[in-house]
């Protein structure tokens, strides 16, 4: 891809969110974020996930579930173009971000990840300080000058990460020296500092006990009120707890190639895919019987 303008995303509305909707009707129903139609994507010529059809509802939680290699991660990272740092990865189908096509040649990749922050599976803090974690990213963008702006943007991240009155003493202190349940939160605090429009997780709480799990899901309550939050997650019970939405993914073997690629089944809401879902095959994984 080039890198064109990268206001494009500005310049096309796609920040429609930030500002609110414009009519009684537009009121009325959530906005789409995202809406994926088609979505197959390769590494090389290998399909590993194909026909992902799904619309991503702000100020939801949306969660990813399904067996091992169904292509839960290849999907999440579609919607920041993160597969873009993978050489051999290529996706097909349409992408839309509040209705811009998220690849098209003029969308700048960068941009795009400022706006759709992510969150990995096992924290990564840079080697820093604790106040470096959060300053570093906006003060490279350019978005926070001089000491008191940076102090405040510091404070309001750790604060909206719940991290605040715990680690307010020791901002100087290395984020390597914080838990593992307190890095995951700092690395949320980061993400949040440059000001995203949506939180991608990946698996964020596999490598945390269940106290510093239900911290993170708690938080995520509190965020979807300003983010769009999707979630991948191998916990069901997890995605019952935290989601609005599930969508179930199934990997299907191919009997010439004996590859196996994932599929999007089914999304709907979380309560209906737990309780009543449209696919047997849902079934079978939410009830323990596949997968
Ligand atoms: N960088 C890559 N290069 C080649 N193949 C890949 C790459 N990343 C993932 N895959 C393959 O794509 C398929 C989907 O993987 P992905 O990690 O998206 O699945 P997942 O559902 O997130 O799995 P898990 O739950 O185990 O994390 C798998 O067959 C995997 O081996």
């Amino acid at each position: 891809m080039t890198e064109a303008d990268p206001t494009e995303l500005a310049d096309s509305g796609a920040v429609a969110t930030k500002q609110g909707p414009s009519t009684a009707d537009e009121a009325a129903a959530p906005a789409t974020v995202f809406e994926a139609r088609g979505l197959n994507v390769y590494y090389g010529d290998f399909l590993a996930v194909r026909d992902v059809d799904i619309d991503i509802v702000e100020h939801q939680i949306t969660s990813f579930i399904g067996p091992s290699g169904c292509g839960k991660t290849t999907i999440l990272r579609c919607f920041n173009r993160m597969n873009d740092l993978i050489d051999s990865a290529r996706v097909e189908g349409s992408l839309t971000y509040h209705g811009v096509d998220l690849y098209a040649s003029r969308v700048d990749a960068v941009e795009v990840r400022r706006r759709i922050g992510m969150v990995f599976q096992k924290p990564n803090p840079f080697p820093k300080s604790i106040y470096d974690n959060i300053a570093y990213g906006p003060r490279v963008a350019g978005k926070v000058k001089g000491k008191s702006a940076t102090d405040d943007l510091v404070e309001r991240s750790l604060r909206r990460a719940a991290l605040w009155d715990e680690v307010k003493d020791r901002l100087s202190a290395s984020a390597l020296g914080m838990s593992g349940g307190q890095q995951q939160r700092l690395c949320i605090a980061r993400a949040i500092a440059v000001e995203p429009d949506v939180l991608l997780m990946d698996e964020p709480c596999s490598a945390l006990d269940p106290i510093a799990t239900a911290r993170i899901e708690d938080l995520m309550q509190e965020l979807k009120d300003e983010y769009t939050i999707v979630i991948v997650t191998h916990n069901m019970q997890q995605a019952a707890r935290t989601s609005d939405r599930t969508a179930f993914f199934s990997v299907e073997v191919n009997p010439d190639s004996d590859q196996r690629t994932g599929l999007m089944v089914e999304v709907n809401p979380t309560e209906k895919i737990f309780s009543s879902p449209d696919d047997k095959r849902t079934e079978q994984y939410v009830t323990g019987r596949f997968g």
